[in-house]
């Protein structure tokens, strides 16, 4: 599967996958805006017989009512619809990063902190729902009701119809000018707060030393001026907000007088503004349904602005390159060990940062082999490269120049469906899991049954510890009152539970005390019976397990 595609082709692909419900949302906007337009219709055949004077016959009120019914049910269905289409779309998109995220190499995630990946997630996908179900359609729906609006008041009378032409960019503008003023006077509210609410927790943290140096004036008064600045900001938004209606109604009303004094007038003037009672009365009706969308579609506009940036950043996120292909043909029992070494480093130059490789390397033509069965200690000052080491045999990385070989087979195309059955590894800290014990050590893994939980808890020595909580294997993580070397046991029954071949220990011990180092250090005994085992160690002296030592670090030619 491709997921290296833009932002505009899985909005496409959802689209298409829920195609009964985008026909349907276009129906009902359809609907929404023909059946607006037909009650001020209706008006005015009833006023019109009135004014005859002609009896008004009964289905002529009734048919006002139903139809203002239908146009309230087809508005109603119109916002349910595009509230649903964006929460489709949201949906949809969020998954489709998800899936993403699972194809990115670890580079991606080195290289961005998390805050800004989650905010991808978070705010980014909020900003492309908000241009959906607050931008885009509806301000495409509002756009026709205000033309279907405008082409039935020209129908009725041309001379009408143009005022209201020439008129209605300008109500538009306008519009808009208020709604920026309204949007900077609430940004500038929005900073002022931010500012207070970040003030009262310094002033909290400091007061020892505002009152030693005296500062209480000082921070009084920088506070007076942040809600100050908040208080003329609101200011400024509420004067906006509470003038806008009024000249609206005020233009609104200048617009139906005109309207109405040109169609009193006689000669020339009547021909081309003439209408009847009713039709009055139907154009002031549609006067007055104009301004909203209009409205509507400034504030559209607004979103569909402050969602760009987000939607740009989706897309680049969306096209982010993704991590090499493995071989999936490759299968367990070309990794099980043969003749040849089991682990070969042959060659090989790294660099994290591809444009100074040949300056810089972490690597540079190391060389070493470890035999199946074997356990050695990688042993080097700190940034030597010992975890850039466990990277490039996990795959994570590929060699610049050489192969990194698992039994003849380069480390980068073992496919991740095979990774826990070749490798266990533990970190120097444990990485829970949001779920029961049993999870923590299966990961979720439906390959690992619960004999394989328990044979790996009771090989670590942490069956009973597990068995004495209160609902032994199924107990919550996060109720499992474990200390930290019961964690870094658990951390080393996850690496076996699926029965590796190859283990992975870096610095296990370092955050342990001596007693606890021994228990971890007994069980990793146990636990490395019959595997091959690579450990990172700072501290030598220390080798309780007899290893053989690699030593790496002075960036030459290195054969060990
Ligand atoms: N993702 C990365 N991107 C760029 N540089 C990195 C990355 N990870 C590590 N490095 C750099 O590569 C060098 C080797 O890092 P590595 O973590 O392998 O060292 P180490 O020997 O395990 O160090 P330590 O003993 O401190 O854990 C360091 O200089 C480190 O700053």
């Amino acid at each position: 599967m491709n997921h290296e595609r833009g932002l505009k082709s899985v909005v496409f692909k959802i689209i298409s996958s829920s195609k009964g419900l985008t026909l349907a949302m276009v129906f009902i906007i359809a609907g929404a805006i023909v059946t607006a337009l037909f009650p001020p219709l209706v008006l005015e055949r009833i006023v019109n017989l009135l004014i005859a004077p002609e009896q008004v016959p009964l289905n002529l009120p009734l048919a006002y009512f139903g139809l203002l019914a239908i146009s309230g049910l087809f508005e109603s269905g119109q916002n349910v619809m595009i509230t649903k289409f964006g929460q489709k779309v949201t949906r949809g998109l969020r998954s489709e990063m998800c899936a993403k995220l699972q194809y990115l190499p670890v580079a991606y995630f080195t290289e961005h902190e998390p805050g800004k990946i989650t905010s991808r997630f978070v705010n980014d996908v909020d900003a492309v729902d908000s241009m959906f179900t607050n931008g885009i359609i509806s301000m495409f729906a509002d756009a026709f009701k205000v033309l279907s609006i405008l082409a039935v008041i020209f129908y009725k009378s041309k001379g009408l119809g143009l005022i209201m032409i020439l008129i209605t960019p300008l109500i538009f503008v306008m519009t808009r000018q208020f709604q920026k003023q309204i949007l900077q006077a609430q940004l500038a509210n929005r900073i002022a707060i931010s500012k207070v609410n970040n003030h009262v927790p310094e002033t909290i943290g400091n007061i020892r030393m505002i009152h030693t140096l005296f500062r209480q004036k000082y921070m009084e008064q920088k506070y007076d001026d942040y809600i100050e600045e908040s208080y003329r900001a609101t200011d400024k938004s509420n004067l906006y907000d509470s003038i806008y209606s009024p000249i609206v109604i005020f233009i609104s009303a200048c617009i139906i007088a005109s309207m109405m004094i040109l169609a009193a007038l006689g000669g020339q003037v009547q021909q081309f503004f003439g209408i009847t009672v009713g039709t009055a009365v139907a154009m002031i009706a549609y006067v007055s349904r104009v301004f909203e969308p209009i409205e509507s579609i400034g504030m559209e506009i607004q979103n569909i602005q402050s969602a760009v940036a987000g939607i740009k950043r989706i897309n680049e996120f969306l096209q982010e390159p993704e991590r090499k292909k493995t071989d999936s043909s490759i299968t367990n029992r070309e990794l099980n060990p043969g003749n040849g070494p089991f682990i070969h480093f042959d060659h090989v130059s790294f660099s994290y940062d591809q444009e100074k490789t040949l300056e810089n390397p972490i690597f540079n033509d190391l060389c070493f082999t470890v035999a199946s069965g074997e356990a050695v200690t990688i042993a080097g000052r700190t940034g030597a490269g010992k975890s850039t080491i466990f990277r490039l045999l996990l795959g994570m990385y590929s060699p610049d120049e050489g192969r990194v070989l698992i039994n003849g087979v380069d480390a980068d195309k073992i496919p991740d469906t095979q990774k826990r059955k070749l490798f266990g590894y533990v970190e120097q800290s444990f990485h829970q899991v949001a779920g029961t014990v049993t999870d923590q050590i299966s990961l979720f893994d439906p390959e690992i049954s619960f004999t394989q939980v328990e044979d790996a808890a009771k090989l670590v020595g942490l069956h009973e510890s597990i068995l004495a909580l209160a609902k032994g294997y199924d107990t919550e993580a996060e109720h499992a009152a474990f200390s930290q070397g019961q964690f870094q046991l658990l951390s080393i029954a996850r690496a076996v539970a699926a029965s590796p071949k190859i283990l992975l220990l870096d610095e296990i011990t370092a955050n342990l005390d001596s007693d606890t180092e021994g228990r971890v250090l007994e069980a990793l005994k146990r636990a490395s019976q019959g595997r091959t085992v690579i450990s990172i160690s700072h501290r030598l002296h220390e080798n309780t397990l007899n290893q053989r030592i690699i030593q790496i670090g002075n960036q030459t030619k290195e054969v060990i």
